[in-house]
């Protein structure tokens, strides 16, 4: 058992699967850096005090009163892991008025109140930290803020949601069923509350907005990230991009675009070929790929949610602020660690998602009969769309099914390519399309 010498004092807000974690690992510092047998936690809120909790803790130490701890004299650290958007902005704008440094692992906060909270954190002298926000427990926000800052970065492309990753990987590796497999995942604790988030691509959002401020130096709205999530992904649509070569993976892409000073910044699931590093990324592993330059290519692998992943990257939040307070007596920032602190002013402008030029895959149902593909052809031909191949493989009851991939092609051109093809009458239906990365 370590005895401690508390120096630094936290307030944890939230203790389900992250809170707990998160507490596992400051309750028990042996064999840690030893910077961590400073750290104590002062009180920890809840919703429910009857609750019970997996986690042998401090006599006491669980509140309801929320706002008695980001506003307590004595604590050094708030770490809010509550979820949801209300009442963590409040908590947190009201720890960082009282002085408070912030850790959170809320990515659906930061990405839409991230302007208001840290102009109030560069006004108060404090950090607001969100390793834990995207990617789990992978290192990915400190890195892009810090060794990778020299280089102009050019895309990052990722798989930031664990439980839509496990999601597609059952479904491609075991055939199963999409609603079994998110119930498992909610068990696990990967899911959002309301796991709508996870599936249709809006937690991938929140986190592809964040990476894109770090990465491309600006603020990003997040209205005007694009995000479409799996429901749609059948195990036809898998069993095809196996056939061809790829796997299907809910990528989250900002670039840049090489016609405009505008980013793409975009969420939607993405046929990938299997020699893709990003394709062989499973279950609730997370991925992230950042190009720039002078560096090259670099991928960032590990496990993207769940309690011990989440709670690594929280409690080293943790320990970068207690390390950078350490080194001033009165604890007070008069000068920010440029490094650490966000300084952000501009919105980086985002292009629109008509005019991303990406290959697609799309399926087809027909009428089988002869000279159908040639008319889809001359379809895709009235509007400069070239295939890179076009089969088709199977029948569903009377109707041919069939299946192409497209080169590269203008998005709002392809779209106008299918609204015709939709006219003709020996067309049933397109029921998927899908990008290629
Ligand atoms: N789960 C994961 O793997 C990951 C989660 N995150 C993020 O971490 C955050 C927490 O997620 P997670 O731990 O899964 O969430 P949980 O739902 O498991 O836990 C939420 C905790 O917050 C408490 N809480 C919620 N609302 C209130 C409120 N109004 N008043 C008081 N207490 C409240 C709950 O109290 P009580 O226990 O009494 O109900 C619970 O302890 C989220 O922002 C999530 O996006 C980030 C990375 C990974
Ligand atoms: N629900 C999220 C949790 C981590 O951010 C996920 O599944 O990735
Ligand atoms: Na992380």
């Amino acid at each position: 058992m370590v005895r401690k010498t508390v120096t630094f004092k936290v307030g944890l807000l939230g203790l389900g699967t992250v809170g707990t974690g998160t507490a596992q690992v400051l309750l028990d510092p042996t064999g840690r850096h030893p910077l961590l047998q400073e750290i104590e936690i002062y009180q920890i809120g809840v919703r429910s005090l009857a609750k019970e909790r997996g986690i042998n803790l401090p006599k006491d130490i669980l509140t309801k009163d929320l706002e008695a701890i980001v506003t307590a004299s004595e604590v050094d650290i708030v770490v809010e892991v509550l979820g949801g958007l209300e009442p963590a902005r409040s908590l947190i704008l009201k720890a960082i008025h009282h002085g408070k440094h912030v850790v959170t692992a809320n990515k659906a906060v930061i990405s839409r109140y991230g302007d208001e909270i840290f102009t109030a954190a560069n006004a108060a002298g404090v950090y607001v930290m969100l390793e834990a926000a995207v990617g789990g427990g992978i290192p990915v926000i400190q890195p892009l803020k810090q060794a990778l800052s020299v280089n102009r970065i050019q895309a990052v492309t990722g798989i930031v949601n664990g439980t839509t990753n496990y999601i597609l990987t059952r479904m491609q590796t075991e055939g199963s069923d999409f609603n079994a497999v998110l119930a498992d995942a909610q068990k696990l604790g990967y899911a959002e509350a309301d796991p709508t988030a996870d599936v249709d691509g809006l937690d991938a959002a929140d986190k592809i907005a964040i990476l894109a401020s770090l990465a491309f130096g600006g603020r990003i709205k997040l209205q005007e990230v694009y995000s479409e999530g799996i429901r749609n992904v059948s195990q036809a649509d898998i069993a095809y991009a196996d056939k061809l070569g790829f796997v299907i993976k809910l990528l989250a892409i900002a670039q840049r675009t090489p016609s405009s000073s505008a980013l793409s910044v975009r969420v939607h699931p993405t046929l990938v070929a299997r020699s893709h590093p990003l394709a062989s990324i499973n279950g609730v592993y997370n991925a992230i790929l950042i190009e720039g330059e002078p560096l090259g290519q670099v991928m960032f692998y590990g496990p993207g949610a769940g309690a011990g992943a989440t709670a690594s990257a929280v409690v080293s939040d943790i320990m970068n602020v207690a390390a950078v307070l350490k080194t001033k007596s009165d604890r007070v920032q008069t000068q920010f660690n440029p490094l650490l602190a966000c300084s952000h002013q501009d919105y980086c402008a985002i292009a629109p998602m008509a005019e991303l030029t990406t290959r697609f895959y799309a399926r087809f149902l027909t009428k089988d009969r002869p000279g159908v593909i040639g008319k889809l052809g001359t379809c895709f031909g009235n509007y400069g769309v070239s295939l890179e191949s076009i089969v088709q493989i199977g029948l569903q009851g009377d109707l041919a099914e069939i299946v192409v991939v497209t080169h590269d092609v203008r998005e709002g051109n392809f779209h106008s390519s299918l609204t015709e093809i939709r006219t003709l009458e020996a067309v049933d239906s397109i029921p998927s399309v899908l990008r290629v990365l």
